[in-house]
């Protein structure tokens, strides 16, 4: 049974210029233990799809269940299952972190729960502060709670929703570290992040929300090696020839341009040689998550075309 499984997910908002369909008949499923990431531009619907998932928002039809049970018909006891780290940090000023915390466990019924309370103050970096009243944390700090909260219950699903946005290197790590520990020891993760590099280097798969539609779906490693893997980078002062400017990428005076094979990289040299261009520092290396992201974000044909399906893909562990 998967650990988390979107079945044919809609959901529309009313907007000022009528219905906003927000998602768009999302369907997959995450199997457990599986580090699973969640990827899309700005408006994509990665939120709406968490809070569906954990009964913050309604789908407008199709069904979500957690471990078999319906996110809406089966409320209490798919909310067990799941541990949410919020984008926003919302909590209550007046208690302090420890309180806070037996506050939460207090709402899965967890009366003697300040063993892994303090577990998770350790590994959280947080135990010096178990007593600072939470109005008097700073932002990372905050941060840091929110994720101890989402996990008093040692719930088997982890979902954070871009947990590491403004988040300085320390706190990453350590929470790259604590989750990874989790994950090894059986909890399936569901992130989102703009991090790509986080998401290569964390996800065993990845699914690619666009306008509300899941437009790939695959291992990271097969994402990375399915599209260009190639990718040249120099700097330049000049113009580059007509032929190679349509698939160039400008960083200032960086140019980053794909190849798929070593005959493309010899293609692209002979005619950066024969526009004459004075190319430094140029290198060879392999195209990364966010060049593959681009490629997929950017394709007007039909995005289907990246979408495995999930028993073909299958997951990488
Ligand atoms: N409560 C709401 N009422 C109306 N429209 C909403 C609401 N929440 C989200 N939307 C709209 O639904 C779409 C998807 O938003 P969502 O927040 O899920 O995207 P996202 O992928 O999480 O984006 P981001 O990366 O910016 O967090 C957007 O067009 C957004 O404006």
């Amino acid at each position: 049974m998967p650990a988390v499984s979107f079945q044919h997910v809609f959901k529309s908002y009313p907007g000022p210029k009528g219905e906003l369909q927000a998602l768009k008949g999302v369907s997959f499923d995450i199997q457990p233990g599986e580090f699973f990431g969640l990827l899309g531009p700005n408006g994509a619907g990665k939120t709406t799809l968490i809070s569906v998932l954990a009964g913050l928002a309604r789908a407008s039809s199709g069904t979500v269940c957690v471990h078999g049970h319906d996110v809406v018909t089966d409320f209490a006891t798919a909310r067990r299952h799941l541990g949410v780290v919020p984008q926003e940090l919302v909590f209550d000023p007046f208690f302090t972190v420890r309180e806070a915390l037996r506050i939460q466990s207090g709402y899965f019924g967890l009366r003697r729960n300040d063993d892994w309370i303090d577990e998770l103050l350790t590994q959280l970096g947080l135990a010096d502060k178990a007593d600072a009243n939470m109005r008097r944390l700073s932002g990372g700090m905050k941060r840091r709670v929110l994720v101890a909260q989402a996990l008093v219950h040692r719930p088997p699903v982890i979902v954070l929703d871009e947990p590491t946005a403004g988040v300085d290197v320390e706190l990453r790590q350590t929470l790259w570290q604590f989750i990874g520990r989790l994950n090894r020891e059986g909890h399936t993760v569901l992130l989102t992040t703009h991090y790509l590099e986080e998401a290569e280097a964390l996800c065993h798969r990845i699914a690619m929300l666009k306008a509300g539609q899941i437009v790939a779906l695959d291992r990271t490693t097969s994402l990375l090696s399915g599209t260009a893997s190639t990718m040249l980078s120099f700097k330049l002062d000049g113009e580059l020839p007509s032929a190679l400017s349509e698939q160039a990428r400008w960083i200032g005076r960086i140019v980053q341009i794909k190849a798929h094979d070593a005959r493309e990289v010899e293609q692209i040299l002979v005619l950066l040689r024969q526009a004459g261009c004075k190319v430094e520092d140029l290198e060879i290396g392999r195209a990364d998550l966010e060049d593959v992201f681009l490629e997929i974000m950017q394709a007007d044909t039909y995005p289907g075309a990246f979408v495995r399906r999930p028993e073909i893909a299958g997951v990488s562990r």
